[in-house]
């Protein structure tokens, strides 16, 4: 039978693993804010009627991270990289994109409580049990290839030499009512970099704010924004399985980042960048790890607002 999914749970199983940092988010603690806007293009309102994809600029807030829930986390160690964007739309209305930078995710929201019970530090030896990993890893194969592709690679040269993807699937709505299934993609214009081994064991642990401050200041940071059209059959609510690499992509705009800050005081601290907050022209589907998402998302903000 199917476990009900307990958000609370959840947040115990961030707390456990990596303490609590009050007023901070429990995962993706560690993160930059910015601005800047996004420009559709006309083939995106082909197949949505969001307001995002009228061609008119649609001023961004974003937030870029490193996943988990240590502040001392280095950017210079394998992990995952987030960017969550919200585009307030002219009505007022607010469209939220939360992407990280993996071609998979876990099939379960269960599947990523137990990665992060897995994870928790011995109290002995200050790194995860291997016995209890494996056990895991035995009991969610879905983990693997998420793991393999974090594994694979060195942490990323900048948050804007990243891809960054929905990894969920979710219906675009044209004029005329007609949905189409797709998975979107940011892809960086000036191409993704990882640092090399060499640049992995100098870089210090904290280079990825500056650098985007730095590269902001000179020019805009973009990224063209690509959805891929799923055909019938393809996974709709179960971020663990890819689609097909044949599906056909379609630019749908480009987002310009144009200044960043320190998220001390900044600009997207007050923000809980929920991946279900959409705008007319766009739905979710019944993916249960979306909807997981959000209701654990609640409980983090819930507790950093109040100071906890
Ligand atoms: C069951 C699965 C997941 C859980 C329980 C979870 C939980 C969380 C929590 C508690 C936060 C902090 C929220 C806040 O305090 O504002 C967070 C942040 C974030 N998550 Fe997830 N997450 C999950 C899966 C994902 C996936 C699949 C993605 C990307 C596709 C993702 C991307 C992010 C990003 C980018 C942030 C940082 C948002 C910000 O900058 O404020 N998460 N997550």
């Amino acid at each position: 039978a199917e476990e009900a999914f307990n958000p609370v749970e959840m947040i115990g199983a961030f707390e456990g693993t990596y303490g609590v940092h009050p007023g901070q988010r429990r995962n993706h603690i560690k993160g930059t804010c910015a601005v800047g806007e996004f420009i559709g293009t006309a083939d995106g309102a082909r197949y949505s009627r969001s307001a995002l994809f009228s061609g008119q600029p649609v001023p961004v807030i974003a937030r870029f991270s490193l996943g988990g829930g240590n502040p001392n986390q280095s950017d210079a160690a394998k992990g995952v990289q987030g960017m969550a964007l919200q585009f307030k739309l002219p009505d007022g209305g607010l469209q939220h994109m939360t992407m990280i930078n993996v071609p998979v995710f876990l099939a379960t929201p269960e599947a990523f409580r137990d990665l992060l019970l897995a994870s928790k530090p011995d109290p002995a030896t200050k790194a995860p049990n291997p016995e209890a990993f494996k056990a895991f890893v035995a009991k969610h194969p879905d983990f693997n290839p998420f793991g393999a592709a974090i594994q694979g690679r060195n942490a990323f040269a900048g948050y804007d030499t990243s891809f960054y993807n929905s990894l969920h699937a979710f219906w675009f709505v044209d004029k005329n009512d007609k949905k189409t299934l797709v998975r979107w993609h940011f892809e960086p214009v000036d191409g993704v970099k990882n640092l090399t081994d060499e640049e992995a064991k100098k870089a210090p642990s904290d280079f990825l704010e500056q650098a985007l401050i730095a590269r902001t200041q000179k020019s805009p940071a973009k990224w063209d924004m690509y959805i891929t059209l799923g055909q019938p059959g393809d996974a709709e609510t179960d971020p663990s399985q890819v689609w097909p690499a044949d599906r056909e992509r379609v630019k749908v705009g480009t987002l310009s980042i144009t200044q960043a800050m320190a998220q001390k005081d900044g600009i997207c601290g007050p923000i809980n960048f929920d991946p279900v907050v959409v705008a007319d022209g766009i739905q979710i589907t019944d993916d249960p790890v979306l909807k997981a998402r959000s209701a654990t998302y609640a409980i983090s903000f819930g507790k950093r607002m109040s100071g906890q």
